[in-house]
């Protein structure tokens, strides 16, 4: 897992609003980190929460979802994180199914999970066309 990267990535959070910070760092096969943080807005619902903000940079800097290893995401709380329901169908879709994903709090509480866990039944596009 990459706590220090994710907590690097928190730091750079923009949340005005709820002062919550996130972190997630994505570890893609070759090595390669990818840094995401939750961004805010004052329109409040386009705000967009660190994995996904994560998922997205490594998508548009031209990298492959499929190489994705691991994501640790972190933010504070008595218990690791547990990302939004939106978050949750986005990373079932992008991170491969095999990939592991930690989450964390502040405190050392690290939850080792999948993207199937989180999301049992997700939404597959593919799938629902066969
Ligand atoms: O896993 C999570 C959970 C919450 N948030 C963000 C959404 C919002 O900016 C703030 C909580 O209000 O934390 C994330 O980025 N990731
Ligand atoms: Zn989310």
């Amino acid at each position: 897992m990459n706590i220090q990267e994710a907590l690097k990535a928190r730091e750079r959070a923009y949340v005005p609003y709820s002062r919550f910070k996130v972190g997630a760092a994505i570890l893609l096969k070759d090595g390669t980190i990818i840094h995401g943080c939750n961004i805010e807005n004052g329109s409040y619902p386009l705000g967009n929460c660190a994995e996904r903000s994560a998922l997205f940079s490594l998508i548009s800097q031209g990298y492959d979802p499929k190489d994705i290893v691991e994501i640790t995401v972190i933010g504070e709380g008595p218990k690791p994180i547990s990302p939004c329901g939106g978050c949750r169908q986005v990373m079932h879709e992008l991170i491969p199914h095999t990939a592991k994903v930690f989450l964390a709090n502040l405190n050392g509480d690290i939850k080792e999970t999948t993207v199937t866990e989180l999301l049992p039944y997700g939404f597959d596009l593919e799938e629902a066309r066969k």
